[in-house]
């Protein structure tokens, strides 16, 4: 099936869960990232402030700084993401795209981030992703080898078998989902 196809499918089918479902469903997704060992070694964690319907990452932000880990948001720069921190009293803005971003100024080099929690439409079980259709992470994940580590949080109606995958793909080494997590082989956790 062509990207284009299965990204509207998909988004289709994560826009008809209602409110209640879809907060339980991100509750079990985060309460399973916080168990793991990839969550309780991170010093520094890269979130995402959700749009339509992906997967709420509330509670990773509220234990991330109750376990004095630092935490950054990105924010679109043209064609680039940056990261910055983010605490408790930063404000936020309406960026690009309906996206909120943090007010504050403090950037961090993706190399400082441990573990990165990418956004993502479909995802695979191989790893592979699929966004919106900009190549934002893709661009800023290209030629980071292991560092950060690339976590997706997706509920299980956006896994598949097999995602169309081009050159630039950038695989994930986690896939958290409501019924589990995955690590996907090649990578030495
Ligand atoms: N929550 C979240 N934050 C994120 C991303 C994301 O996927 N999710 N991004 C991941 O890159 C970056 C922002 N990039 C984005 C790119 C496109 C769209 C989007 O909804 N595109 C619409 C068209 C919107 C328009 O052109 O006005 C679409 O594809 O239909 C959203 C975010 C950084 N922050
Ligand atoms: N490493 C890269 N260098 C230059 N351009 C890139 C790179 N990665 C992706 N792109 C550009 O981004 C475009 C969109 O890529 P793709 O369809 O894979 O995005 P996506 O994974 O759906 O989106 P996103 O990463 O924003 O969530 C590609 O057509 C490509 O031109």
């Amino acid at each position: 099936m062509p990207k284009r196809t299965l990204r509207s499918l998909v988004l289709e089918r994560r826009a008809a869960l209602d409110a209640e479902c879809h907060a339980r469903r991100s509750r079990a997704v985060q309460q399973r990232l916080l168990a793991t060992r990839h969550f309780a070694r991170a010093g520094c964690v890269g979130l995402y402030r959700p749009i339509r319907n992906e997967v709420a990452t509330d509670l990773l932000c509220r234990q991330a700084w109750a376990d004095g880990k630092r935490v950054v948001y990105p924010r679109v720069r043209g064609e680039r993401l940056e990261f910055l921190a983010v605490g408790p009293d930063t404000g936020w803005i309406e960026g690009t795209f309906g996206v909120r971003e943090p007010a504050g100024d403090e950037r961090v080099e993706l190399v400082a981030v441990d573990l990165l929690v990418v956004p993502g439409v479909v995802f695979d079980r191989d790893g592979h992703r699929l966004g919106y259709g900009r190549g934002y992470y893709d661009r800023a994940l290209a030629g980071h080898g292991c560092r950060p580590l690339r976590v997706g949080l997706a509920f299980d109606l956006q896994v598949v078998d097999h995602v169309p995958r081009e050159e630039h793909d950038v695989r994930l080494h986690v896939l958290v989902t409501e019924t589990g997590v995955k690590e996907f082989a090649g990578f030495d956790l």
